[in-house]
């Protein structure tokens, strides 16, 4: 069991692993002599030596991804915080099931293995506004089972979610992370006054439990739901593994911001898949230190967003790991 208690989750986060030296520099080498004029490929040059220090070889992989899906529910949708019904999470798990969904297709088309985890759907985490939404088991409980959730021998890993009304927890994570307001953005498309609903609601949630948010894991107990934790602790397990993660819209980006604010450099071993169109994940992805591959006005989730950017990561090392050096093909090399 890799821990049992939230202090036990906060000290793996001080035994993270670091990326391999030997393969960085080998890869860096590797890259210097392929067919190419230096630099050519541009980011996709650091991402595949990124993805050999993780994978810990100068040819790196990303043919077997694995993308899992979280699913939640959520007591704040009471509120009126979002387009839709809280009964689309489940009815959307049913559709998961049945391969109708984006994500189904993204997986499809990337050859990713993709799992489905709904976490006590019956039973949605208590409303932030009233009281905290998990107690210290549960939240330890979902951490847990985003850990053990990752395949350590995926080469890519890629945490989604599906909980209606998780824009305006996420709203509430990140607010409480870093401060300030307008977080909240228009998720499922709620129109203005479901958007100041869910302001009212993210400001609620913040004064409730204004004695916890110094410390990020006991916001994400307090304001958080399950399918984020689940992400927090999947993330982790990733790193643990050294599995190279792609995070995906606000959502995803706001359970990764627990980890990075508890211990800053959590997540090196992650890349932002994508710039989601909900409002505040530029800013959020600003806090993270992280430049988006692809801006292509998604606001779905599911990790969908990530998904598409396995095809960068496929194509990056496919070059890098693929394509044959100035030596091997007697082509002339620069001066
Ligand atoms: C049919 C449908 C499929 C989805 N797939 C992801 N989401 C996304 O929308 C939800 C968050 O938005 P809000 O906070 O406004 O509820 C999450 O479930 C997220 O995964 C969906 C939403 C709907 C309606
Ligand atoms: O950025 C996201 O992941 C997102 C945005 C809107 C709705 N669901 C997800």
């Amino acid at each position: 069991m890799p821990f049992q208690t939230l202090a036990e989750f906060r000290d793996l986060l001080g035994r993270m692993p670091a990326p391999d030296a030997t393969a960085i520099a080998a890869a860096t080498a590797r890259n210097g002599q392929l067919t190419k004029p230096p630099g050519a490929l541009g980011r996709m040059e650091a991402l595949a030596i990124w993805m050999a220090g993780w994978q810990g070889t100068d040819k790196p992989r990303a043919d077997q991804p694995q993308i899992v899906i979280f699913a939640g529910n959520h007591g704040v949708t009471a509120r009126g915080v979002s387009a839709f019904p809280a009964e689309v999470t489940v009815q959307m798990v049913a559709n998961f099931a049945h391969g109708g969904a984006a994500i189904n297709q993204l997986a499809k088309a990337f050859g990713a293995k993709l799992d489905v985890h709904a976490l006590d759907l019956d039973r949605p985490t208590a409303d932030f506004t009233e009281q905290p939404a998990m107690s210290e088991a549960e939240v330890v409980a979902v951490l847990r089972k985003g850990f053990e959730a990752v395949d350590p021998t995926a080469h890519l890993f890629v945490a989604g979610e599906m909980g209606i009304g998780n824009t305006t927890v996420a709203a509430a994570l990140a607010a409480a992370l870093y401060g300030g307001t307008g977080w909240a953005g228009r998720g499922t498309g709620v129109d203005d006054a479901g958007l100041a609903r869910k302001e009212a609601a993210v400001a609620a949630g913040l004064a409730r439990h204004a004695a916890v948010l110094s410390d990020p894991l006991q916001v994400l107990r307090c304001l958080g739901g399950r399918e984020i934790a689940a992400m927090a602790g999947a993330i982790l397990g990733a790193r643990m593994a050294r599995v190279p993660v792609i995070l995906d819209g606000f959502i995803a980006c706001a359970a990764a911001a627990v980890l990075e604010v508890a211990t800053p450099g959590a997540l090196d071993h992650c890349v932002a898949g994508h710039l989601s169109a909900e409002g505040a994940h530029g800013r959020l992805l600003e806090r993270l230190g992280k430049e988006p591959l692809l801006s292509l006005g998604l606001r779905l989730g599911e990790g969908s967003g990530a998904a598409l950017a396995i095809g960068v990561l496929q194509g990056a090392v496919a070059c890098h790991s693929g394509m044959a050096t100035f030596a091997e093909a007697g082509v002339a090399a620069g001066g």
